[in-house]
């Protein structure tokens, strides 16, 4: 008996379509679920398939409102007794950050697994329909199950809080830069690796129920001479949490650093995260983060460590405790 897999369709390249045929340009989110559906040949001997379109939309834009809807919408389909699996169509720019948000807002046990492209849908070769192929393979297997939010692209599976976007234009894009991959994909045959280890899905303490926004979380980027004025910027404009993007291991000017312990000292949660792509920030390293009040991302690069400190404020302003989440999830 087939797995039934729903489809759930956001926009990105993986829809997109050129202006002219052999053309660089295009426009993203241009063709719809079925569209998408009907272009992968055998796809509906994989699962029996269904999709809807929620938004139609470059990654670029995505934002908390359509995050709580999509949450919403596919932990709706996650609790229906009609469906075994979820894929979801996403751009490529911000995947990183919506897969690893639904990772910690969904509680089931069901695959759920998200697949984009990095060539318009009327590419050459577009990556799209492979993507898919194993994107639907994965969701339809019991082997994904409990796995959490996988990420399918460029013959690869990867966990949402792994993997990360590495190259601006190439294929071979999506990498779990601090882990492996969670399996490898070939034409719908999946190898699975080692599941991973830390808090997500049914052990998320995280959930949307409730909720109409997220807290604002700004990311502010380190660099030499790096000032005060940023900061300052976001705390007056009501930031509740900030992520810095550290030179190094999380690294930024001293002038800098005592703005944010400042900020710190007045209720703003401050994350060290990195700029450098990969590692692992470590607390209390060069930056004596137990006085400052500060929290250590861990391997969670400034993207994903934005998504937890967005959920942990829903539940916490104090950075013991949000250093904790970091450290389990
Ligand atoms: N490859 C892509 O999907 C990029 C596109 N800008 C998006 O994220 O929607």
């Amino acid at each position: 008996q087939s797995a039934r897999v729903r489809i759930v369709a956001t926009g990105g390249t993986i829809a997109g379509a050129q202006a002219k045929a052999g053309e660089y340009g295009y426009k993203a989110g241009a063709f719809d679920v079925q569209q998408l559906i009907d272009a992968v040949p055998n796809l509906n001997k994989l699962a029996v398939i269904s999709g809807e379109q929620v938004v139609k939309i470059g990654s670029q834009d995505m934002n908390d409102e359509v995050w709580l809807k999509l949450a919403n919408r596919v932990n709706a389909i996650l609790n229906s007794p009609d469906y075994d699996g979820v894929v979801i169509t996403h751009g490529t720019d911000t995947l990183e950050e919506t897969a690893y948000f639904l990772s910690l807002v969904t509680h089931s046990d069901k695959p759920i697994v998200m697949v984009a492209a990095m060539r318009p849908a009327t590419a050459i070769s577009a990556d799209g329909p492979g993507n898919l192929y194993n994107a639907v393979a994965a969701a339809a297997s019991p082997l994904a199950r409990g796995r959490g939010v996988l990420i399918s692209l460029n013959d690869e599976l990867d966990y949402a809080r792994n993997a990360t976007k590495t190259n601006a234009t190439r294929v071979q894009t999506f990498a779990s830069v601090n882990r492996g991959p969670a399996a490898l994909a070939n034409t719908g045959t999946i190898n699975w690796f080692a599941p991973l280890e830390k808090k997500y899905g049914r052990t998320s303490v995280f959930s949307v129920d409730g909720l109409t926004s997220l807290p604002r979380v700004d990311i502010l980027y380190a660099y030499p001479n790096m000032s005060v004025d940023l900061i300052d910027a976001a705390v007056k404009n009501g930031a509740k949490g900030l992520v810095i993007a550290g030179v190094g291991a999380g690294n930024m000017t001293e002038p800098a650093l005592n703005r944010l312990a400042e900020a710190a000292k007045a209720g703003v949660v401050v994350v060290r995260s990195t700029r450098t792509g990969s590692g692992i920030i470590y607390r209390n390293n060069e930056i004596d983060d137990d006085k400052m009040n500060f929290v250590a991302s861990g391997e969670l690069n400034p993207g994903k460590s934005r998504v937890l400190l967005q959920l942990a404020l829903t539940k916490t302003a104090d950075p013991r405790q949000v250093q904790q989440y970091f450290d389990q999830y």
